[in-house]
């Protein structure tokens, strides 16, 4: 069942599977207020792979935990699918971030006493449904995860364990696959093993991924890259390049926190 809303724009029907609009955040009060996303808008087709970029403290997680439900918007919308999110209650959003979306963090977040294969059967059974077995089979194989199922995280590499953090995502078959600097704790070769199995999930199974990400190599494997700076969506570049990335990442330049910072240290 799709429940996404299929928009029809030069003869092409596109799934818009998540849509912000106008999102600000800000975190405190007075004189201590942050406005860490200013005006925001962007929307995620079905099927794309989206890299958010941008210098550090420009609001790229923030802007990925407004769209995945994880943090309440200050004012604006967040429609993920059908559904307008930031109406929802605690409940149905918890029970919507549980069933339709997926998340891999940096810090894999698994649980240390339960093995690989329990560690990705976990977010099914929590929503007390029970995974096609055909699918477990597809993710694991193709993850490359088959021999090590009995093992816990701490006998598996980084790599491996990101690997299981990003079955257990998709075991679901989430409309969204959320992951904020997924590489960021791995070695290149591991994380170039990630990126290339989210590009699979992309072009063969029609997964849609939304990643944080500061590195340009990450970044390449997306179908576009949506800058970020100050809290605003200030370049977008479809196809990118490593070379491209890299050279847009030294024209949005660090942010006036980050240039204050500086300024201090002189
Ligand atoms: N819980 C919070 N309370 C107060 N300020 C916050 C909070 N979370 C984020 N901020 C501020 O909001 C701004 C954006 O932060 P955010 O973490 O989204 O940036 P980022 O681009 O992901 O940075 P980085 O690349 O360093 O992870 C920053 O100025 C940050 O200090």
């Amino acid at each position: 069942m799709t429940q996404s809303t299929a928009v029809r724009s030069s003869g092409q029907i596109h799934d818009h599977v998540a849509v912000a609009r106008d999102v600000v955040k800000s975190y405190g009060t007075g004189d201590s207020a942050v406005t860490a996303l200013r005006g925001v808008s962007a929307t995620f087709v079905r099927g794309q792979f989206t890299a958010i970029m941008g210098p550090s403290g420009s609001g790229k997680s923030t802007f990925l935990h407004c769209l995945a439900g994880l943090d309440t918007v200050t004012s604006g919308s967040v429609r993920i699918g059908d559904v307008e999110i930031t109406r929802l209650s605690r409940t149905r959003l918890t029970r919507l971030r549980r069933d339709r979306l997926g998340f891999v963090f940096q810090s894999f977040n698994l649980l240390p006493m339960l093995t690989a294969e329990e560690n990705i059967r976990l977010t099914g059974r929590l929503g007390g449904r029970r995974a096609d077995q055909r699918w477990f089979d597809t993710v694991v194989d193709a993850l490359g995860l088959r021999e090590r199922l009995g093992h816990r995280p701490s006998e598996l590499s980084g790599g491996q364990q990101q690997r299981v953090a990003v079955a257990r995502a998709l075991l679901t078959r989430p409309e969204v696959l959320f992951a904020d600097e997924p590489t960021g704790n791995l070695d290149s070769a591991a994380g170039a093993e990630v990126l290339g199995f989210l590009r699979t999930a992309v072009d063969e199974y029609r997964q849609t991924v939304i990643m944080v990400t500061h590195d340009p190599a990450a970044a390449a494997h997306a179908d576009r890259v949506l800058f970020l700076a100050d809290g605003m969506i200030v370049r977008e570049l479809p196809s990118p390049t490593i070379d491209d990335v890299a050279a847009v990442m030294t024209t949005v330049g660090p942010s006036p926190l980050e240039r204050a910072g500086r300024r201090a240290e002189d």
